[in-house]
């Protein structure tokens, strides 16, 4: 059975469009509504032919829906969730993708306190964004974890979870708190480093001739990768889920410290031991399946 028939994506970027995609391959009898704020963005989700709809506002995308799932950068939830307060059906559930969740509940449940709210994050995505950058399997077989608040009806964390097992994720349930530092860092914080690292490299570009850019082909083209990602969605992720990002970030800090100061009094055992470690979770991360190196991982679509 059908866990949704009438589903509304609001931001068809990546993985709006993903998720209309998955939708077309795995639901095709579900009818999708889709809104973005962009123009352009409507203009080719057109052309693309992913929507049985495109409409040209958040009200009229939501009037029908019984799922209305938010694509929109985290910094832009509570102004999209206040555009379709007034036209949201009653009965519909709506859920949000967003890659920090303790800020996005609260934006959603002071814009539409008496929604039926169930959020969810697909730990599944690639460097690119846009109507264009979507497939329908970049959630097989990835995480997607539901942070519903406490007063969420069962029910309704079932139909959810059945809609992202359709789409080919795994699901677990986290309260949000524990999402947010989770994702601090095993998402967020390697961002940080990988915009950091690049930008610094960028920095001595001068000095290098584009020496980096040249000799690239190592560790350091895998940071790119990741520092590619999309300014506006990255901005809000830092600016939302602040608290437990700093919080990693110390920790991270004191441990470079200790790695600078082995390095200074010549203590390579110290490295070496850590290098072990880290080579073991590396392994472990192969053994348990949960390698995105090897498949694809969106590379096809650059
Ligand atoms: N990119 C990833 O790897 C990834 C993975 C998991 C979750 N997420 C989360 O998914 C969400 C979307 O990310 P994405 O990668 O698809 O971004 P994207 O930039 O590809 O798409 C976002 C779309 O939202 C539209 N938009 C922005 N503000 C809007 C508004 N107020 N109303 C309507 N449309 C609006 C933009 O025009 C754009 O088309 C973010 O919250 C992000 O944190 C991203
Ligand atoms: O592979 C990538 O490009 C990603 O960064 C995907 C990634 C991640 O950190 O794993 C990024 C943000 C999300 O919220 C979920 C997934």
């Amino acid at each position: 059975m059908l866990p949704f028939a009438s589903i509304t994506i609001i931001g068809l970027g990546l993985i709006g469009s993903s998720i209309a995609h998955g939708v077309k391959a795995s639901m095709p009898t579900a009818r999708i509504t889709g809104y973005d704020a962009d123009p352009s963005v409507r203009a080719r989700v057109q052309e693309l032919g992913f929507c049985d709809d495109v409409a040209d506002s958040a009200g009229a995308a939501v009037i029908d829906a019984d799922l209305v799932l938010l694509c929109v950068p985290v910094g832009a939830m509570a102004a999209i969730a206040a555009d379709m307060a007034e036209d949201l059906p009653e009965d519909a559930i709506i859920s949000d993708v967003g890659s920090s969740k303790g800020n996005v509940i609260a934006s959603l449940q002071a814009a539409l306190p008496r929604a039926r709210i169930i959020p969810a994050h697909p730990v599944a995505g690639t460097e690119h964004s846009g109507p264009d950058a979507g497939f329908a399997t970049l959630f097989n077989d990835r995480w997607c974890i539901l942070t519903p608040p406490d007063d969420a009806q069962e029910g309704d964390i079932e139909r959810v979870r059945a809609f992202w097992e359709k789409l080919g994720a795994n699901i677990e349930i986290m309260d949000a708190k524990h999402h947010d530092l989770v994702l601090a860092v095993t998402s967020h914080l390697p961002h940080l480093i990988a915009y950091t690292i690049v930008g610094t490299a960028s920095d001595l570009e001068d000095v290098t001739r584009s020496e980096v850019i040249k000799y690239s082909a190592g560790g350091f083209r895998d940071f790119t990768r990741i520092a590619a990602s999309d300014p506006t969605m990255w901005r809000d992720v830092f600016m939302s889920n602040k608290d437990a990002v700093l919080e990693m970030l110390q920790r991270f800090s004191e441990d470079l410290t200790a790695l600078q100061r082995a390095i200074r009094w010549d203590k390579g055992d110290e490295l070496f031991d850590l290098f072990t470690k880290t080579r073991a979770i590396r392994r472990r991360i192969i053994e348990e399946g949960q390698d995105d190196a090897a498949p694809d991982f969106g590379r096809s679509h650059e």
